[in-house]
């Protein structure tokens, strides 16, 4: 069966070959026996089955006793899926030799556990064994050390093995110096790492002082800066091309210039993320700016709407439905606030009409109105049908006008209805043209109703409070269904802004007044919805100027319905032909041939000019998870060692993918996983979702878990692997744990667009 390498190896392939085939025909033993064992202790489901079909059958007498019995046969099922065993096709996936005390020992790496002394079979679970972490750690020949229940183990690594299956035989195992490949009744070495080498060994690695925020803007991006300081500003361009660094130039300029019509406190930058906040506040300082706001767009709306709408809950829902967000940010929305103005029209007319014995002459007037303000409807009134009216009918009727008119910016009930109405909320979905589901309707209704119901602590309000608090000190609801009462969900800011306009023609309550800047820079503006972007225009002084950024290409939020720039401009009130930026500065060539093609379709017609030549994209594709973490944290080690300066972002598709892999990668190297935009900005390894680096970059970018399952060919995910791939400044390397995602450039695709560009 075993046959030799065809080139020279340190140690000979054949009793490498042997040695592990009769681990696994011993463990293949032990799995047999122990799922006899199993079988035999535990029915699959067939005992539970058979009490079932004799309680059909039995008496009342016997009854109690069949009910003990089945609930013993659940719990005995339930905790036999929990002990499940390692998978006969691939029991494992790694096999580390370590000698401790003396005595060596084989540990297999696998999904799930087994234990057979009798036979020498020992296979731990990857994610959660403490000595698993040695295989991750440590290079063979090094010494270890690990904690077991309190107690510190020693131990030196031997031997570090990876193995692959394929039908349920042995298909390769990747040794140091490299792999050994089945083919056929032979086996064929192969020299190969076993992992990558990340650092470009062309370009001079990182060092400490080599993070200079100084640049020297090329010509178009300073006539960018020095635009005529009144003048709103539109900068478009691809990922890196220097778009928020002529924003923040430009806010540094307008500050230097003209401090008077620009102070800082009358100057807001607003961005999508917590991490491009943090990264703006820090190029801001490197421009000596100082005061000036940067808030994330919904920290900035939600502190407002607070301040504007007194009444407004101070509580979020945990998990928002998606629908909800998806609807309150779509732009068939304005058909249903524009009706549900009309019938705030009628309401009035109506009201007015039977007060004061009008007769329907009100409602007639008021019918015909379409201006977009209910002031302005009333106001049309006020001018006509008051002033002809005279004596006690006419005072009555300017009286209850008034009185109409100072209710005006009251929003609560319009919101309420808006939200939970199911006729408006079909409006919505009408106005859509079949973007928006009809079932989406009573997804958003029961939210709303949700949210709208008591709190326990408002239903048992009578209840003395220490009576009401739970043990943790939590509220009564946390963690349950009731925990979304009397919440707001963040696309409700915009849209209690956009109601109290259409009421009022103004942004004000009695309570406050929607803030209003000289200056806004809108970065990452794709990201918004119309109905933000409304909000975000009349914070503008009338003779305030705005720089918006942004990247249709980089849209990532799956509800945020960007259709063009002209609708971005025109959501804000203000009007400006684009500049584009043409040169991307912050990832080499290789990296930014290769994220264009990833868009695919979407793809702009020209590839964007990238000056710096940088080494290419590496991909590496593995069989599984496990063999992912065992190549992410061989290769992160290295880099470590050879480039220790560097930022490293791996970047996950999503939260819980970025968890895993946190988790994996955690076996074998101190990392952080990083939430809410706390990057360090420094060297180190951190663990993200694409969502998190919007406008960042780092060194190095990997993405660990471009598998076609994560990854699926979708236009969404498309753009949000181009996102993720534009944050490197240095190199990129993609990681596929199984089948490779279909959005991956292929090799041919990247040559020809390499010989067309250059
Ligand atoms: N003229 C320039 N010369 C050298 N480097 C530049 C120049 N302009 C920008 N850069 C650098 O290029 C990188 C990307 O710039 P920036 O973040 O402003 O791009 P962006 O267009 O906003 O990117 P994204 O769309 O990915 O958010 C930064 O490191 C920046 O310092």
């Amino acid at each position: 069966m075993e046959g030799t390498g065809e080139r020279p190896f340190s140690s000979e392939p054949g009793p490498i070959v042997a040695e592990e085939l009769r681990l696994l025909a011993r463990t293949h033993e032990a799995l047999a026996e122990a799922r006899g064992l199993r079988r035999g202790a535990r029915p699959d489901g067939d005992g539970l089955r058979a009490l079932r079909d004799e309680w059909n059958s039995a008496g009342e007498e016997d009854k109690p006793a069949l009910l003990a019995q089945m609930h013993e046969e659940q719990a005995r099922l339930s905790r036999a899926r929990v002990d499940r065993l390692p998978d006969p096709a691939a029991p494992y996936f790694a096999h580390l030799r370590v000698r401790v005390a003396g005595r060596v020992r084989d540990v297999l790496l696998g999904a799930a556990p087994l234990l057979d002394g009798k036979r020498g079979v020992t296979i731990v679970e990857w994610r959660k064994s403490p000595i698993a972490e040695v295989f991750f750690s440590c290079e063979e020949g090094e010494d270890y050390e690990i904690e077991v229940d309190g107690r510190v183990i020693e131990g030196h690594v031997e031997e570090r093995r990876l193995l692959t299956f394929e039908g349920g035989a042995l298909a390769s195992i990747t040794v140091s110096g490299g792999v050994l490949l089945r083919e056929g009744d032979t086996w064929r070495f192969e020299p190969r790492a076993w992992a990558p080498r990340l650092v470009d060994p062309t370009s001079p690695r990182r060092t400490p002082e080599t993070r200079n925020p100084f640049i020297t803007l090329d010509a178009e991006q300073q006539a960018l800066v020095d635009r005529e300081p009144r003048a709103p500003l539109l900068v478009l361009g691809s990922a890196g091309s220097g778009k928020t660094t002529v924003a923040l130039h430009r806010v540094a300029a307008l500050r230097r210039r003209f401090p008077e019509v620009f102070p800082a406190k009358r100057m807001l930058v607003l961005v999508p993320e917590p991490g491009l906040r943090r990264l703006s506040e820090r190029i801001l300082e490197g421009l000596a700016v100082e005061g000036v706001f940067v808030r994330t767009f919904e920290d900035w709306i939600r502190a407002e709407a607070r301040r504007v709408f007194s009444w407004v809950p101070h509580h979020e829902p945990p998990d928002p439905p998606f629908a909800a967000s998806r609807l309150k940010r779509h732009p068939a929305l304005f058909a249903a606030i524009d009706r549900l103005i009309d019938e705030d029209t009628r309401a009035i007319a109506r009201k007015l009409d039977r007060l004061l014995g009008f007769r329907g002459a009100l409602r007639k007037a008021l019918e015909a109105r379409d201006e977009p303000f209910l002031r302005d409807r009333l106001r049309v009134i006020e001018v006509g049908l008051a002033r002809e009216t005279t004596g006690e009918k006419g005072r009555l009727l300017r009286e209850a006008l008034a009185e109409e008119q100072d209710k005006l910016a009251r929003v609560r009930g319009d919101h309420r209805r808006l939200v939970g109405d199911r006729a408006l909320l079909a409006r919505a979905i009408e106005a859509s043209e079949g973007d928006l589901p009809a079932g989406i309707v009573e997804q958003v209704a029961a939210h709303t109703k949700q949210q709208l119901a008591m709190t326990s602590e408002e239903a048992y309000a009578h209840v003395d409070a220490d009576r009401l608090a739970t043990l943790d000190g939590r509220t009564l609801d946390a963690g349950t269904p009731e925990e979304t009462s009397g919440t707001v969900d963040v696309e409700d800011y915009a849209l209690l802004f956009e109601l109290l306009h259409r009421r009022t023609g103004a942004s004000a309550t009695r309570a406050g007044a929607l803030s209003r800047y000289a200056h806004i820079v809108l970065d990452e503006a794709q990201e918004l919805a119309p109905i933000e972007l409304r909000v975000i225009g009349r914070a503008l002084d009338p003779e305030g100027s705005v720089t918006v950024a942004g990247d249709a290409a980089q849209r990532i939020d799956r509800s945020g319905h960007f259709r063009s720039w002209e609708a971005v401009m025109e959501a804000l009130a203000v009007r400006s032909e684009p500049a584009f930026l043409e040169t991307s500065y912050r990832s080499p060539r290789p990296v930014v041939e290769f994220a264009h093609v990833i868009l695919g379709a979407d793809a702009p017609a020209e590839v964007p000019r990238a000056p710096r030549e940088g080494a290419d994209v590496l991909r590496t594709i593995t069989a599984g998870e496990g063999h992912a973490a065992a190549v992410l944290c061989e290769a992160l080690r290295h880099l470590r060692a050879e480039d220790p300066y560097a930022s490293v972002a791996v970047i996950a598709r999503d939260e819980a993918s970025a968890r895993a892999v946190h988790e994996a990668v955690s076996r074998g190297m101190p990392c952080r996983l990083v939430r809410d935009g706390d990057f360090s900005f420094g060297p180190g390894i951190e663990v993200t979702e694409v969502s998190e680096v919007k406008g960042l970059e780092f060194d190095y970018v990997i993405i660990p878990d471009a598998s076609a399952k994560v990854w699926p060919d979708a236009s969404e995910h498309r753009r949000a692997l181009h996102v993720a791939v534009t944050r490197a400044m240095r190199r990129v390397w993609i990681v596929s744990p199984g089948e490779p995602s279909p959005i991956l450039p292929s090799e041919e695709e990247l040559r020809r667009l390499g010989k067309l560009h250059r």
